[in-house]
């Protein structure tokens, strides 16, 4: 694991932003397209601001999130919601979302054609992931109901998942897809993510399924 500390957020949140256009620009030189996938929640919408202006040919980009919450986009909670808000706009409005979500009033019933949107976009050339907290990432969630057959080798591409700490059902990208990115970023901010990052290293991923990307990851933190 690579750890990366900022002089404060807004450092944090410009440096990064610029880390991940210029990997997905290479990717875009080299393979002629690229797929990125970040993570909802409160924490990431900045970077998005930033990627949103940044001059690359976003309509040879594929952009999904790392996992949503079954509710539809009129919802507050809706991690599709904050992608349209924030990242899909200005330049960045050409880019194609991969839906995570689909109406329907359990994420079973839409996994198969969810899994099949995916596919062709895998591996993902650039991750960014959260952390709550609690130390779950994507919704891998600790005490999660599939939380070990979504950190197993043989996992499918997403798993609906449910855990008390999750509020409403989710869908996330299981472990192999996530580990499998070819650049993988973890966002966090303040001391107490910082504190339950460093707990995650001496715990194994059931309990702190974080632990399950720190290998090859760069984590990027500011106070
Ligand atoms: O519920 C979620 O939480 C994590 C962390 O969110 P934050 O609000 O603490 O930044 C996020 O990474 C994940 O994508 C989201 O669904």
């Amino acid at each position: 694991m690579k750890f990366e500390t900022y002089p404060d957020r807004e450092f944090l949140m410009l440096g990064l932003a610029n880390v991940i256009a210029g990997q997905l620009a290479d990717f875009l030189r080299r393979e002629g397209r690229a797929s990125l996938s970040v993570p909802g929640g409160t924490t990431p919408g900045p970077i998005f601001d930033t990627l949103s202006g940044v001059d690359l040919d976003w309509s040879r980009v594929a952009v999904f999130l790392n996992d949503e919450r079954w509710v539809g986009e009129d919802s507050p909670r809706s991690n599709t919601r904050l992608l349209r808000e924030r990242l899909l706009r200005g330049k960045a409005a050409g880019a194609a979302l991969v839906p995570l979500y689909a109406p329907a009033e359990t994420p079973e019933e839409r996994l198969a054609e969810l899994e099949e949107c995916l596919r062709p976009h895998l591996p993902i050339s650039v991750l960014l992931l959260g952390m709550g907290a609690d130390m779950h990432t994507a919704s891998l969630f600790p005490g999660a109901d599939k939380l070990a057959e979504a950190l197993a080798p043989d996992a499918p591409l997403l798993m609906p998942m449910r855990a008390e700490a999750a509020g409403e059902p989710r869908i996330t990208l299981t472990a192999p897809v996530l580990k499998g990115a070819m650049n993988i970023h973890i966002l966090i901010t303040g001391a107490e993510k910082r504190a339950a990052l460093e707990r995650a290293l001496t715990l194994p991923p059931e309990e702190a399924p974080v632990r399950a990307l720190l290998d090859n990851a760069t984590v990027h933190w500011a106070e």
